[in-house]
């Protein structure tokens, strides 16, 4: 198992390209199998996941590779739509297989999808999404089969704006018989990417990005050459690492407006924040400014991907913070690994009360999942002295080579 060996105390400073998002390209990548032939995506970044999504659909029948950043997938092959249980504990994104092998095959045959262990993360929306649009569904513990014949356009009303079940909906409708409307659709940007992606192929979506979705099905999709948009949660990442060493980063690439509520909660962090057309730069001078809430909640507010990193930055600020995660209720595991850091923050039920201390301490700490793990690097980068994070392979999934990232700013990590 790879460790990081995080040398701190270094303030990070230099210019930083921003790579393709994990959560825009893996259900983009299932949804290219709804078009026969050969389709290329560009800024695709080289992730675990990325990696888990190619082996699935290569599985499938498919011919796909990921070269630089770019992705070539021959769906012409694709004759199974049966994805194995072994890798669909792999990665919670192996559910986007249903809507589009649906599609495709009127058949589906999947299990339970894996994923970071940050909560219970239920499937019920999606499956009742796909049962609106007329498909039958047998569930079991070990497996769900889902069987259609013709997808039938329907109004679907989600209890929760649920990211996943939104674009599963969304793809399996793209052929269905008629109109169907998502409300209380979720309205993150990767959910615009995949409409954008979706009526490149020739479907026929409007309202991603507002609670109200509606797609008319068509019958002919053609393959496509398409551009994924930057990584927010990465962007985010480096920004929070930025501020936390007290240095100067510019990043590139990104889409300062897919960040708003990120940039907005380091303002009143007392960062530097400067936005241009497709930079931002984070200029941190002295200790932060304790902040007296943030609340994570769907987009465009504060993102949960992007909590335990924002929490690295308070543990050190001149007062006390609350931070409220209300989208996973198992995702404070990075708590007690900050506390071996020499953090003072307290958990009551979905709050964490954090008293901002003058320094953390380098110590040896586990990534319980991908963003805790992500936060446990800004730590250490923040940290006086050496800290080694285990379990690496979190971080992987959603950060393409971390340490080279963070290392052409100036940090010190190694990996071993
Ligand atoms: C690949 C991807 O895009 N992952 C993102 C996606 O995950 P994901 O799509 O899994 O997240 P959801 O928006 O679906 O989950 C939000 C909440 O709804 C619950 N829920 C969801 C579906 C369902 O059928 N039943 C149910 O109860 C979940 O347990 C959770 O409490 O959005 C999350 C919330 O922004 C992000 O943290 C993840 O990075
Ligand atoms: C929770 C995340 O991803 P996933 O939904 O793929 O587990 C994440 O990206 O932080």
């Amino acid at each position: 198992m790879e460790k990081l060996f995080i040398e701190g105390g270094r303030p990070l400073s230099g210019a930083i390209s921003i790579h393709g998002a994990k959560n825009a390209a893996l259900p983009i990548l299932a949804a290219s199998l709804m078009a026969s032939g050969v389709h290329t995506l560009h800024n695709v970044p080289d992730l675990l996941d990325i990696q888990t999504m190619l082996q699935i659909v290569c599985g499938l029948g498919c011919k796909a590779e990921l070269q630089g950043d770019t992705v070539t997938i021959n769906t012409a092959t694709a004759d199974s739509y049966h994805v194995p249980e072994q890798l669909m504990k792999q990665m919670r994104s192996s559910i986007f297989l249903m809507g589009p092998l649906l599609a495709r095959f009127g058949r589906v045959h999947v299990s339970q999808p894996g994923g970071c262990a940050i909560g219970e993360r239920k499937i019920d929306m999606h499956l009742k999404g796909l049962e609106s649009l007329g498909a039958r569904i047998e569930e079991t513990p070990q497996s769900i089969i889902c069987t259609a014949g013709q997808l039938h356009g329907a109004d679907i009303v989600l209890d929760f704006p649920s990211v996943g079940a939104t674009e599963n909906i969304m793809m399996a409708a793209v052929k269905a018989k008629g109109r169907t409307t998502i409300y209380n659709a979720a309205r993150e940007p990767e959910i615009q990417d995949l409409q954008n992606f979706l009526n490149a192929m020739g479907a026929d979506i409007i309202g991603a990005g507002t609670d109200t979705i509606t797609i008319c099905g068509v019958t002919e999709l053609q393959p496509v050459a398409y551009r994924i948009i930057p990584d927010r949660i990465v962007a985010g990442t480096v920004m929070v690492a930025a501020a936390a060493t007290k240095g100067n980063v510019t990043l590139e690439h990104v889409n300062p407006a897919h960040l708003t509520s990120v940039i907005h909660a380091l303002k009143r962090a007392g960062v530097q924040m400067t936005v241009g057309d497709d930079i931002i730069n984070v200029n941190c001078l002295g200790r932060p400014r304790a902040v007296e809430r943030i609340v994570t909640s769907p987009y465009p507010a504060f993102p949960t991907d992007l909590q335990a990193q924002i929490m690295v930055l308070l543990t050190l600020a001149d007062g006390p913070s609350i931070v409220k995660e209300t989208i996973f209720e198992g995702r404070f595991k990075h708590v007690d690994e900050l506390s071996r850091m020499g953090a003072d923050i307290r958990v009551d039920l979905n709050s964490a009360f954090i008293r901002g201390v003058p320094r953390l301490y380098g110590a040896t700490v586990e990534a319980t999942d991908l963003r805790a793990g992500a936060a446990l690097v800004i730590a250490g980068l923040a940290a006086h002295g050496t800290t080694v994070v285990e379990q690496v392979h979190h971080i992987d999934r959603g950060y393409d080579r971390i340490e080279q990232m963070l290392n052409r700013l100036g940090a010190n990590i190694r990996r071993s």
